[in-house]
C-alpha cells in the first residue's frame, strides 16, 4: 500500500491502456489512432519530433483533453468514465504549467495537499521533505511569480508528487532546468520508480531518455512507430538517437546544398 492508502500493484495491470485514440484540430490530425499499453513500475519515455502529438496524447491520457475517439485507462480506471479515481492516482506536470503566482512555493504545496485531502500535518511533513530534496527550502517563502523556470518545474514536480501517485506524467520535465537541478529531479524520480510507481515523461532529448528510461514509445505524425524496452526499440542501432531518426524517417534530412549561403563569409 502507498502512504495515501491506494493499492499499488505493479505488474498486475498496465499503468496506461490506450485504445483507438484520435484527436483532430480542424484539418490537423494530432493523434491518429493510437493503441498502446504502458507497463506499470517502469520509467517510460514518450519521444517524438516537434508536433508528433506527445502533448496531445498526454493531455488525453491525463483527462485534460477529451479524445475524438478511443478510450484511456490509467491504473485500471477509465479516464473519462471514472475521472475521480484516475485523478486520485496520478500526478501531472503539464507543459506550460500554470500556477497560482501570488502564493509562495510553500503555500502552493499546502493548498495542493488540502485539495488532495491530505491531513495538514502530513502535508507539512511531505512538503518539508520535497522542498528540501529539490533544493527549494531557501526559496519556499518567495512568491511563485518570482521563481525561475527551473524552480517552477521543481515546485510543479513537488506538487505532482505530494499525494504519492501511482503514475506520474511529466511533459518535458527537464526543459529549462540546470544540470544540478536535473540531477536532483532524476534522483527523485529514480527513487520513486524503485518503489514500484510509474513515470511517463515526454522528451526530445534522446540521451536523457536512454540514460533514464527502461521502456520507450516513439511517436511520429500522431502514430506509434515503436514501443518496448530500450533494447527492443534500439534494435541493432548503436544509440536511441540513431534508432529514433530511422523510425521517424528523418535520416539525412539536411541537404547541405540548401544552406550553401550560410557561413563562410559570403553575404
Ligand atoms: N489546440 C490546438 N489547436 C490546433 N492544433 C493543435 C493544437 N494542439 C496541438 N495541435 C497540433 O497538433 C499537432 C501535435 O501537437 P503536439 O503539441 O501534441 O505535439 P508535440 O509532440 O507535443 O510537439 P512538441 O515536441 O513540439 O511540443 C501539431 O501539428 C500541433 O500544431
Amino acid at each position: 500500500m502507498t502512504e495515501t492508502g491506494q493499492g499499488k500493484a505493479p505488474g498486475t495491470a498496465p499503468a496506461v491502456r490506450v485504445r483507438g485514440l484520435w484527436k483532430r484540430f480542424g484539418e490537423q490530425t494530432a493523434v491518429a489512432g493510437i493503441d498502446l499499453e504502458l507497463p506499470a513500475g517502469r520509467f517510460i519515455g514518450l519521444v517524438g519530433p516537434n508536433g508528433a502529438g506527445k502533448t496531445t496524447t498526454l493531455s488525453m491520457v491525463t483527462g485534460l483533453l477529451r479524445p475524438d475517439e478511443g478510450s484511456v485507462e490509467v491504473a485500471g480506471h477509465d479516464v473519462w468514465r471514472d475521472p475521480a479515481a484516475v485523478k486520485a492516482r496520478i500526478g501531472v506536470l503539464p507543459e506550460g504549467l500554470r500556477m497560482f503566482e501570488r502564493l509562495s512555493g510553500r503555500e502552493l504545496l499546502g493548498y495542493t495537499g488540502r485539495l488532495r485531502g491530505i491531513p495538514g500535518p502530513e502535508t507539512d511533513r511531505r512538503a518539508d521533505r520535497l522542498l528540501d530534496v529539490l533544493g527549494l527550502a531557501d526559496a519556499q517563502h518567495k512568491l511563485v511569480v518570482d521563481y525561475s523556470t527551473g524552480m517552477r518545474k521543481k515546485t510543479g514536480l513537488a506538487a505532482a508528487l505530494l499525494h504519492n501517485p501511482e503514475v506520474l506524467f511529466l511533459d518535458e520535465p527537464f526543459e529549462g532546468v540546470d544540470p544540478v537541478s536535473a540531477q536532483t529531479i532524476r534522483a527523485v524520480l529514480e527513487r520513486y520508480t524503485a518503489s514500484g510507481a510509474t513515470v511517463v515523461f515526454s522528451s526530445h532529448v534522446m540521451e536523457l531518455v536512454e540514460s533514464l528510461c527502461d521502456w520507450v514509445a516513439v511517436l511520429a505524425a500522431g502514430t506509434i512507430r515503436a514501443h518496448g524496452t530500450l533494447d527492443e526499440v534500439r534494435g541493432g542501432a548503436p544509440s536511441l538517437q540513431e534508432a529514433f531518426l530511422r523510425l521517424v524517417g528523418a535520416e539525412g534530412r539536411l541537404d547541405d546544398s540548401h544552406l550553401d549561403w550560410l557561413g563562410g563569409g559570403a553575404r
